[in-house]
């Protein structure tokens, strides 16, 4: 596999008027990793991986594009192929005739346009018109008009957007396929559950500077102690037995904003505390049914890093 970085970022800087959207971005994408971006709205993602393809120039700092330097020209090394705000589609065309055309633009690839339609579920439409289609099937065109091009760095503003829970495991198998041969695959997203699933590493950005950029591992890893809820088959007892845990408070349904069940209890703490309460419980005959996060630990640090009203 070829080991030059598929993105080296240093000091990265990019406003729009008064608006600072990247502030001294530093990224490191390798090749065949799957990169995700993640953001509260306006973070700066869509800026940076319109810079990734070419679309906008930064104002300062360097960028590297599979080895290439980019300089102020609006131009990247052949080999990036994606999408930002939506593909880029003819509406009164088929999808087949889509990726025609861009073949015949590029001058390779039409002989892999079955294979590609099949690629991302687009067989049975591919003679339909794609003015009537939905978002998650024009997604889908969209990825197989970049994976047309054999691109070794992929970069997706949020694929998953409108697809179906069969569509998302579908794209998530073509990306995983495409990185296994080498090809650097950097995407945007709003559900840190599809990016622990996906990627090897993520990067937050929140108001235009970079808060986290590592393994996903290492990120679930900061979300520090979380809440849980514990149901049990003697709520009344369980509540007895927590209060008197060392490390562990009783949360208030409404800590958390959640619905009111008397059957369910909140409790905050470190997994030792967690595990001294699941023993005492067991020893009174309090028998558990469930103890479960109520957060996700990689989304618990996303909030953690990216709350504003916290820091
Ligand atoms: N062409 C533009 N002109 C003016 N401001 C812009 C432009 N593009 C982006 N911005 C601003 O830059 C900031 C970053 O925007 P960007 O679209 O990169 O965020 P994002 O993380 O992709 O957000 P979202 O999750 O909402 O898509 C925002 O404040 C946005 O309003």
């Amino acid at each position: 596999m070829d080991q030059t970085p598929a993105v080296r970022a240093r000091g990265i800087s990019k406003s729009f008027g008064d608006i600072v959207a990247l502030d001294g971005i530093d990224l490191d994408i390798a090749a065949g990793q799957i990169h995700g971006l993640v953001g509260p709205n306006g973070a700066g993602k869509t800026t940076l991986l319109g810079l990734l393809l070419g679309l906008a120039v930064a104002d300062g700092g360097e960028l590297e594009i599979l080895g290439t330097p980019v300089g102020r020209s609006l131009l990247v090394p052949d080999g990036v192929a994606g999408f930002v705000d939506g593909p880029g589609l003819y509406p009164s065309l088929t999808p087949r005739q889509n990726l025609s055309a861009l073949a015949k633009l590029r001058g390779s690839g039409s002989d892999e346009i079955d294979t590609t339609l099949e690629r991302v579920g687009l067989s049975d439409v591919a003679d339909d018109r794609i003015r009537g289609f939905s978002l998650g099937m024009r997604q889908r065109l969209g990825l197989a008009a970049a994976l047309l091009t054999r691109p070794r760095l992929l970069v997706l503003d949020e694929p998953a957007n409108g697809l179906d829970p069969a569509g998302t495991r579908d794209v998530h198998r073509v990306l995983t396929s495409l990185a296994s041969t080498g090809t650097a695959v950097v995407l945007s997203s709003h559900r840190m559950d599809d990016l622990a699933a996906l990627c090897h590493e993520v990067t937050i950005l929140d108001t235009g500077r970079l808060v986290f950029t590592g393994p996903v591992a290492k990120l679930a890893a900061e979300s520090g102690e979380l809440d849980y809820r514990l149901r049990t088959s003697h709520p009344d007892n369980a509540r007895r037995i927590a209060e008197r845990i060392a490390g562990l408070t009783v949360l208030a349904a409404d800590d958390q904003h959640l619905r009111p069940d008397p059957d369910t209890l909140l409790v905050r703490g470190p997994v030792p505390a967690l595990d001294e309460l699941i023993i005492a419980l067991v020893g009174a005959g309090v028998a558990v049914r469930e103890l479960a996060p109520v957060v996700a630990p990689l989304e618990a640090a996303f909030l953690a890093l990216t709350d504003k009203e916290t820091r």
